[in-house]
């Protein structure tokens, strides 16, 4: 096996590039060179092939050999990061299955690098999501320095999957979590080339000490923000790690400060809510009582007393078993406060439009007191089982009734007519980003259009469903004003009988807009953004 040397400094930029050109030739399987190649040649390094091709010669064994060397926090990383990229997961935080047993977590990273790891331990764990949330957010970022080192752009383009990935868990472990540069290096470096070969860790040696260079000489290259608009935009996308559109369209309806305030907040660790189960007789006093014992922080929530809020420790939470238990559920704040806009009294008959996973479901079942219904409707099954089974372990099913079927077939075959009507319609979840990491890079311009006309339809149909003198509640978890209060002017064009219902009293006054609409924001109310309408059904 060709060794890869794990560390040392380089002393010149010209060092340095010839080095990494010769990592990079030497990290190719034998016979291929970019540098020599023809384009004709299959690269081995294309993002289609798979990084670990297996031959029914060489099969993967059933129980692979442990490699003790391999960091098991970045083997996760990597290989959590490859599947979110390939669709296959989501940024979001792991679950307790992190064994060595081949199961959850490990059993992907055993089926993906051919090898198993030592089990991730709670600081694992807790490593493993704070990485893969940064190293998503930060792609952008991470990948202008990794290009920017790398010898030519193609070099960047052919990268394997893999390879790309365990250098972008390298790169912000140095530029954003400043570990220790060298171990940084040399843990890389040993997992490139167990996962890939020995070549591959001397190519991410090579870069990473050129990396490291740049940061030692305070020379990490970032765009200028200057030019016009588009110019412009190109560089904070990528100084802030957003889509360029995002950033246009936030610069141009918030100005580029807001803007970036708002990009800084959806680059920061999110912070968590907890909503305490009352459905289950649990207060707040022994949700407070149970997060001490665990000495997780905690902050009592200013606008909803149900509520607290968590900055670090959700891992603990989760692993605690809080959310199993139905002790308490994951709610944001401003999720909450919709609830408060729909102001579910004992006795009321309401409909959830769009009701699962339930978040809001569960919340307005808890302020019927055991009296009245939510009848919880959802097109997506899967989401709506999850439903169901929260509600039963909450204790909240005798008061939530779920209905799997699109809203829009609903109201044509039912003349349900509910006290009050929730409609927490899809959209573009610009609100979220801080919470959703990868969903900045999974959202285009054009979903909003789709959205839009979606959003339309579905308002149409939910409001057939409610009596008169009735209250519709439209809802979103974004910040664009084409999908809130657009959508609004637009359905009292076409409806009416309805007239808009000022949202004061219902929410503090700090979350009243002027024009009576519910809305939060991550750069005023350093919570999730969110949008409430309260519509009222004439009586006649
Ligand atoms: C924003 S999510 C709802 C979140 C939920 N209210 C909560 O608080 O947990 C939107 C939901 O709308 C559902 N949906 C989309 N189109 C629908 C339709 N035509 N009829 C019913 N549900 C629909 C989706 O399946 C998704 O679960």
């Amino acid at each position: 096996m060709e060794g890869a040397r794990p560390f040392s400094v380089v002393s010149s930029t010209s060092t340095s590039r010839s080095n990494l050109r010769l990592a990079y030739n030497k990290s190719l399987p034998q016979s291929f060179s970019l540098l020599t190649s023809n384009s004709n040649v299959p690269s081995p390094l294309k993002s289609s092939k798979k990084p670990h091709k297996r031959t029914e010669r060489n099969p993967i064994p059933r129980t692979p050999k442990l490699n003790s060397e391999v960091s098991p926090h970045r083997a996760a990383s990597a290989v959590r990061l490859l599947r979110i990229e390939q669709g296959g997961a989501f940024a979001d935080l792991l679950n307790e299955k992190c064994g060595g047993n081949g199961e959850g977590e490990m059993g992907y990273v055993q089926r993906t690098l051919g090898f198993r790891t030592r089990a991730l331990d709670d600081r694992d764990i807790r490593l493993v999501t704070d990485i893969v949330g940064g190293t998503v957010r930060w792609r952008r970022y991470l990948d202008h320095l990794i290009m920017s080192v790398c010898i030519e752009e193609r070099m960047f383009r052919d990268m394997e999957p893999l390879l790309l990935q365990i250098l972008r868990v390298g790169f912000y472990e140095i530029i954003k979590l400043n570990m220790p540069s060298y171990a940084v290096v040399d843990e890389n470096v040993k997992l490139a080339k167990a996962a890939l070969r020995p070549g591959a860790g001397n190519l991410v040696n090579a870069i990473m000490r050129k990396l490291l260079l740049l940061k030692e000489t305070e020379s990490l290259p970032l765009p200028a923000v200057e030019g016009d608009d588009r110019a412009r935009a190109r560089a904070l996308a990528i100084i802030h790690s957003h889509p360029v559109w995002m950033v246009r369209r936030w610069i141009r309806f918030l100005g580029q400060e807001e803007a970036i305030r708002l990009m800084n907040w959806n680059n920061r660790d999110p912070c968590f809510s907890l909503r305490v189960n009352s459905g289950n007789g649990f207060t707040i006093a022994d949700l407070v009582k149970k997060l001490q014992d665990l000495k997780v922080p905690y902050e009592r929530s200013t606008v909803l007393h149900e509520f607290l809020r968590i900055q670090t420790g959700m891992q603990t939470v989760i692993q605690a078993g809080l959310l199993k238990e139905g002790m308490c559920s994951v709610q944001d704040e401003s999720a909450g406060l919709v609830v408060s806009v729909v102001d579910p009294q004992p006795g009321e008959t309401i409909i959830d439009c769009c009701a699962a996973p339930g978040g809001k479901t569960l919340f307005m079942a808890s302020r019927l007191k055991g009296q009245g219904m939510v009848r919880a409707i959802d097109i997506n099954k899967g989401r709506l089982r999850i439903l169901k089974e929260t509600a039963r372990s909450h204790k909240l099913d005798s008061v939530i009734a779920a209905v799997h079927t699109d809203i829009r077939l609903y109201v044509d075959k039912k003349t349900t007519e509910a006290d009050k009507v929730l409609l927490d319609a899809p959209c573009s979840g610009l609100g979220v980003l801080s919470k959703r990491a990868d969903l900045r890079w999974n959202r285009h311009l054009e979903d909003l259009e789709r959205l839009k006309n979606l959003q339309d339809e579905l308002l149409d149909a939910a409001s057939l469903l409610v009596k008169p003198g009735g209250v519709l509640v439209y809802s979103t978890c974004s910040i664009d004003h084409e999908e809130n209060e657009e959508r609004i002017a637009a359905f009292l064009h076409r409806h009416p009988e309805f007239v808009l219902q000022p949202v004061d009293g219902y929410v503090p006054p700090d979350f009243v807009t002027r024009d009576g609409f519910y809305s939060s924001s991550p750069i005023k109310h350093w919570m999730d953004g969110s949008f409430a309408a309260r519509l009222v059904r004439s009586l006649g």
